[in-house]
């Protein structure tokens, strides 16, 4: 395809993700039907789009509308590509550009935050001075983390493996276990290290939370939250290969956690109905997402004040349910990749204040400023018998 005719594509699939249709399906709904797509040409499609979802608001201010059309047409401005070369017009690339074509505005406010006023509002109050940094680094693409396992070897051994199947990486200072990945990401999943599970693909704070926890060998561990079982997996490598009890509402989102637990030389146990007393339960939430719209940024379009106000309820269930399964002196680990306050420190606030049998012993807020997603964690200690 030439760039042109990737450039309209792009246009097209954003008219389907803002007339409803998820990024992820629009884009695989598109490669299907696109046969003639190489896979350069379907990753530089890809990128175009995201690159538009994180800054979609300032460049729907700098192409002068919301259209697909117009947002590509913000994002060239943005970037100082040369429209002229891209919108020629012929069979496949976007129509010249004419009279029908708005100038364009510099992005203001919150606008150049790429936020929604109430998510920016909300942002700030949450981060204070550090809000516009964190906003501005979710307008940027997000590096890719690997966590080695350190069950399979070390950071050197990581880094070798890797690099005789064409990829570098380098360690990132979030976590002793994070590599940042400087060349060949798209190569991760198919080469000899990740497939004999002596890494994972995880965000560098995603395993700082893991690094934060009072955990060790011989400690009777859930994950209740458990999902794709990033966290289960990493905290079975610091219990020596486990093992982790694991648990999701949702069931069918731990479908590939046998397999991944396999290949990482973890025991992961399926509790379908947990029973405590466990030493720590994990409860690493739903939320917003909020510290990881750069991977995911349809999010920051998509999220209603409502819909906030009905994640941070089902996540104070959860914290009830797991203090519920937390032996005397053991530890509730709460977690969301999210930097507002009210999922976060608040959250955890109002639970203590209602539980004064629980006392907060660590909150550590990491943002996109620190290398990785944004992320929240506190460790709560049961103080007193139930
Ligand atoms: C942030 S994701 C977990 C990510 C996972 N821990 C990881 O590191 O890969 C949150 C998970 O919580 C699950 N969930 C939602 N509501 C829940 C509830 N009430 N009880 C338990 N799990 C729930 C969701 O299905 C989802 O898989």
């Amino acid at each position: 395809m030439q760039p042109a005719a990737r450039v309209q594509t792009a246009i097209e699939i954003l008219d389907r993700i803002l007339a409803g249709e998820a990024a992820e399906r629009a884009l695989t709904n598109w490669a299907r039907g696109a046969r003639y797509a190489g896979s350069k040409d379907r990753a530089a499609v890809r990128d175009h789009v995201f690159d538009v979802l994180r800054c979609q608001r300032s460049c729907a201010a700098l192409g002068g509308g919301e259209s697909g059309r117009a947002l590509m047409l913000g994002h060239l401005r943005a970037t100082g590509l040369d429209i002229g070369a891209l919108f020629i017009g012929g069979s496949y690339g976007p129509a010249p550009l004419d009279e029908g074509d708005a100038p364009g505005q510099a992005p203001q406010g919150y606008e150049a935050w790429d936020m929604p006023d109430w998510l920016g509002e909300k942002l700030s109050a949450s981060l204070g001075a550090q809000a516009e940094s964190a906003a501005m680094a979710l307008r940027h693409r997000a590096d890719v983390f690997l966590r080695v396992n350190t069950l399979a070897g070390d950071l050197g051994a990581a880094i070798a493996a890797l690099s005789e199947d064409g990829i570098t990486a380098e360690p990132h200072p979030l976590s002793p276990t994070a590599l940042r990945v400087t060349e060949g990401a798209r190569a991760v999943a198919r080469s000899r290290a990740y497939t004999q599970g002596l890494v994972e693909l995880q965000d560098a704070a995603s395993q700082a939370v893991v690094d934060l926890l009072p955990l060790q060998p011989g400690l009777r561990v859930l994950d209740f939250c458990a999902g794709g079982g990033g966290k289960t997996l990493a905290m079975g490598a610091r219990l020596n290969g486990g093992p982790v009890e694991a648990h999701d509402a949702d069931p069918g989102r731990m479908a590939d956690l046998p397999a991944r637990a396999a290949r990482a030389g973890v025991q992961v146990i399926a509790a379908n109905a947990p029973q405590g007393p466990y030493d720590l339960v994990l409860a690493d939430a739903p939320c917003s997402g909020s510290g990881a719209w750069r991977r995911s940024p349809e999010g920051k379009w998509r999220l209603t004040p409502q819909a906030l106000d009905e994640l941070v309820q089902i996540q104070a269930g959860i914290l009830a349910q797991c203090a519920a399964l937390v032996a005397p002196d053991g530890v509730l680990a709460y977690a969301t990749c999210s930097m507002l306050d009210e999922e976060n420190e608040a959250q955890v606030r109002d639970f203590v204040q209602a539980n004064p049998a629980w006392q907060i012993e660590l909150t550590r807020q990491f943002l996109p400023d620190d290398g990785g997603d944004g992320f929240f964690v506190a460790c709560l200690r049961r103080t007193i018998a139930k």
